[in-house]
């Protein structure tokens, strides 16, 4: 909340000495005096991470995990013989004597067995049942001969049964090391008897969803406010290379905040006792009253990493580290805010953890002249038209409109940007990658006779076009 500028009624007695009181009186100019530049942050939060070491999951959470070791056989697989068909295990040649299912067999012995039934000893092939017939000899005792469509001496030593060791022998590599886990992987390890995998770390995040005047349903009145980021964090987060794992909606007060900050375990499906490495909060990082994002961290005795970036949107980011090593990112609870400093920080963060590279940073041509803003970057989700960026509409703070319909976020230097001048920029967790200058995008592509190979950072001959006003 910002809202409120007293302080909640669960606050510590004596918690808001002189200090405390001075940060409330923010001001714009703070955006500036942030300790960070968007550069810095996105460094000091890739730095701050180390990748998480490698261990054994479930096979019901692998799907998409980097395989650490390779799966081998535990044994021959199948690991006995078994029958191809629903029929008779036989001994010999026929007629066959039938005897009780599972007993050894001598020769001219058979007995019933279905497909993937443990072949019995003694047993030399499988008579398919359509091919068998029961009847009686001469003194009224069953007997079993060849019938149907059987071909004469059918079956053959061997027919129908599935050999031990025919897809595997003990010790053979099924999954090489390296390797990310599809789901056919998975039931290999499973028919192998694997419970849990060997995989390569990848960062828990638990979500914790604050503001009492968040709603996670309806049409929210007046003075309530839809949750944007229950919908939409969980795959964010495991887009950006997390394990989204549980999230937690609580109102403004300090009490709540703190127990959330302290509650360690995560609701991971198949790994219950897996704690959570990141602690994703939303709102509460300005500094009024009720924002006590700052002093529950303090109190878990944690430190702050990030404590504000010169950017806009999304400047009061905040990335802390608690004692017992989990990292706790406070985003804002502006919308498009919460997401440009979850790009910024959280990205490489948990990229970090989880062994991947820094997240790119693209030059694209811009469309547009933005002005200068000195002190501060500026995140603008961006249009891509004819090959260059233009600032999309509808990208106020608390606005989610621009994003949606964004190609990508133009990462605009306190300087400005020139109309054709490249500006770096970032691809959206769910987007395209950012072209290369001279890539034409699916937009850009000319129909006719247009020039391909360019150079790089060139736009195009006749000068570029500001294309903005084209963009709804
Ligand atoms: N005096 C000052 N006030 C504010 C400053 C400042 O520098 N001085 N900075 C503004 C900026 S910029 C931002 S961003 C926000 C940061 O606010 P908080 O992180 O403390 O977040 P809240 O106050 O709780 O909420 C802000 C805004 O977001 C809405 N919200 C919260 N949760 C959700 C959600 N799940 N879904 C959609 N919208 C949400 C909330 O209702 C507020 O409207 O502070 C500014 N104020
Ligand atoms: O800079 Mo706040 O982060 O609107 O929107």
């Amino acid at each position: 909340m910002t809202a409120e500028p007293h302080h909640g009624p669960d606050a510590p007695p004596g918690a808001e000495p002189q200090a405390r009181r001075g940060e409330t009186e923010h001001t714009p100019a703070d955006h500036h005096q942030a300790a960070h530049t968007w550069q810095e942050a996105r460094q000091a939060a890739f730095d701050a991470a180390t990748p998480i070491p490698p261990g054994p999951v479930a096979l019901r959470i692998a799907l998409g995990r980097k395989l650490d070791r390779d799966i081998v056989a535990l044994q021959d697989m199948p690991h006995y013989a078994s029958s191809a068909m629903d029929g008779w295990a036989v001994n010999g040649s026929g007629p066959w004597i039938p005897v009780e299912a599972g007993s050894r067999l001598a020769p001219h012995q058979a007995s019933p067995i279905a497909t993937g039934g443990l072949i019995p000893p003694g047993a030399k092939a499988v008579l398919r049942s359509e091919n068998a017939v029961l009847g009686q000899d001469d003194e009224g005792l069953p007997v079993l001969m060849t019938g149907g469509k059987a071909r004469p001496g059918e079956p053959r030593a061997g027919e129908h049964i599935r050999k031990a060791g025919e897809e595997a022998l003990e010790g053979d590599i099924l999954v090489k090391a390296g390797v990310s886990l599809n789901p056919a992987h998975l039931a290999l390890a499973a028919l192998a008897g694997y419970d849990e995998v060997p995989v390569q770390g990848k960062p828990v995040v638990r979500l914790v969803l604050t503001g009492s005047e968040v709603v996670d349903q309806g049409t929210p009145a007046p003075g309530q406010v839809r949750d944007t980021f229950g919908p939409q964090l969980p795959d964010v987060v495991a887009m950006l290379g997390g394990i989204a794992a549980g999230q937690q909606r609580i109102g403004d007060s300090y009490t709540e905040w703190l127990a959330a900050l302290e509650d360690v375990l995560p609701e991971v499906p198949g790994a219950p006792d897996l704690p959570a490495d990141v602690v994703i909060t939303t709102g509460g990082t300005g500094r009024s009253g009720t924002d006590h994002l700052r002093r529950a961290v303090a109190e878990l005795g944690g430190r702050l990493i990030i404590d504000g970036v010169a950017m806009r949107p999304g400047h009061p980011a905040v990335l802390a580290e608690l004692p017992d090593g989990r990292f706790v990112l406070g985003l804002p609870g502006n919308p498009l805010a919460a997401m440009m400093a979850l790009s910024t920080v959280g990205a490489p963060l948990l990229a970090a953890l989880g062994h991947h590279p820094m997240p790119p940073v693209e030059d694209v041509p811009c469309g547009t002249m933005i002005e200068p803003d000195p002190g501060r970057t500026r995140l603008m989700p961006f249009r891509l038209l004819y090959g260059m960026a233009s600032p999309a509409q509808h990208t106020g703070p608390g606005m989610m409109r621009g994003l949606a319909a964004a190609d990508g976020v133009l990462v605009v230097p306190p300087h400005g940007v020139q109309l054709g001048e490249l500006v770096p920029a970032f691809a959206l967790p769910w987007g395209a990658p950012i072209p290369r200058p001279g890539e034409s995008d699916a937009k850009a592509k000319p129909r006719t006779g247009a020039r391909t190979g360019q150079p790089k950072a060139k736009p195009a001959a006749s000068g570029p076009v500001d294309w903005s006003a084209l963009l709804g």
